[in-house]
């Protein structure tokens, strides 16, 4: 089972982290830039280059010590068709270096069209009778709240392909409790029942460790729930952004994990890709700067977890 894969990956490298490519040009340094718009002048073109050039160094810089990556789909597809072609090239970039891959896309839609989603990110599209990848990542963000109908389609291409989802349950956003805190006639929350919804949805896709192949997306931010949902949630692992620049902190993020350090993937993104501006040095140690980041990261939260181990 794909989440299985992402443990494995976790526990070799006792690192419950992924970073995040959400890159900007901004965050991009002057000499891949300048080599990316000589290339193809100030185009998308060249913009999504640049992309790609800088994640391939991220990827570089990481993949030993790093179990994965999470592609934010936003920041290609404002490059257009160029854009989402280097998101493809990074997915694959990443994934034969060894990482395990999150598209973080947060897809939904009625059950035809979440068919035709699964297919794109997660599954294969059939051309002339032959099975073709197109974006082929690890896993997908999606969003529940279009109901099952909009998750079941994910959930076969998910067992044949061996992936995942991660569902939105209780984001880091600040405005996330306007919708998911509010009560229900039931007395649940809106995001208790969206984690039930990920327990039922992950009897499907069983895994050798205790977690399913649906996880829930579970914000940084908001500690007190991620704790109530570690505890009533057993076999649903967490994507947990918000830390670094949303100011979560190793503190926060520690109730996602259980006894034996399992539980959770903690993202950061521009905590990692902006390292090297944080920490004013040159625009060429930005890969060097970002695996000095990720490392502080690890070893902040593995200090309060402790060591990660795999169940028997
Ligand atoms: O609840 C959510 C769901 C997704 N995200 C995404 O995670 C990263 C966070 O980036 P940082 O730079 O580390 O803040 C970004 O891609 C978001 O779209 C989230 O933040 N919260």
């Amino acid at each position: 089972m794909s989440m299985d894969r992402l443990l494995e990956g976790i526990a070799a490298k006792q690192n419950p982290t992924v970073a995040g490519l959400d890159p900007k040009l901004a965050y991009i340094p002057e000499y891949i830039l300048k080599e990316s718009f000589e290339k193809y002048g100030e185009t998308l073109e060249g913009a999504a280059d640049a992309l790609l050039v800088y994640n391939k160094g991220l990827i570089d810089a990481l993949c030993d010590i790093v179990p994965a990556v999470k592609p934010q789909a936003a920041y290609y597809e404002m490059y257009g068709w160029q854009g989402v072609k280097a998101l493809a090239e990074t997915i694959a970039y990443a994934r034969a270096k060894g990482m395990y891959v999150i598209t973080d896309g947060k897809r939904n839609d009625i059950g035809a069209t979440m068919q035709a989603y699964a297919s794109a990110h997660l599954g294969v599209t059939e051309v002339c009778g032959k099975n073709l990848s197109a974006f082929d990542a690890d896993a997908l963000t999606v969003n529940g709240y279009l109901g099952s109908d909009g998750i079941e389609p994910l959930l076969s291409v998910c067992a044949k392909g061996d992936k995942g989802i991660f569902v939105l349950v209780k984001t880091s956003n600040p405005s996330s409790g306007e919708l998911q805190d509010r009560q229900l006639a039931t007395g649940e929350t809106v995001y208790q029942l969206m984690g039930g919804n990920c327990e039922t949805w992950g009897e499907k896709l069983p895994g050798k460790f205790g977690y399913s192949g649906v996880g829930a997306v579970v914000g940084a931010t908001y500690p007190a729930q991620l704790d109530e949902l570690r505890k009533t949630l057993p076999h649903t692992f967490f994507l947990v952004p918000g830390y670094g620049a949303q100011g979560g902190g190793a503190d926060d993020v520690a109730p996602a994990f259980d006894d034996n350090g399992l539980g959770a993937v903690v993202n950061s993104s521009r905590g990692i890709l902006c390292a090297w501006q944080k920490e004013k040095c040159d625009g060429g140690e930005y890969a060097a700067a970002a695996r000095r980041e990720a490392i502080r990261m690890r070893d902040e939260i593995v200090a309060r977890i402790g060591e990660i181990k795999l169940p028997n």
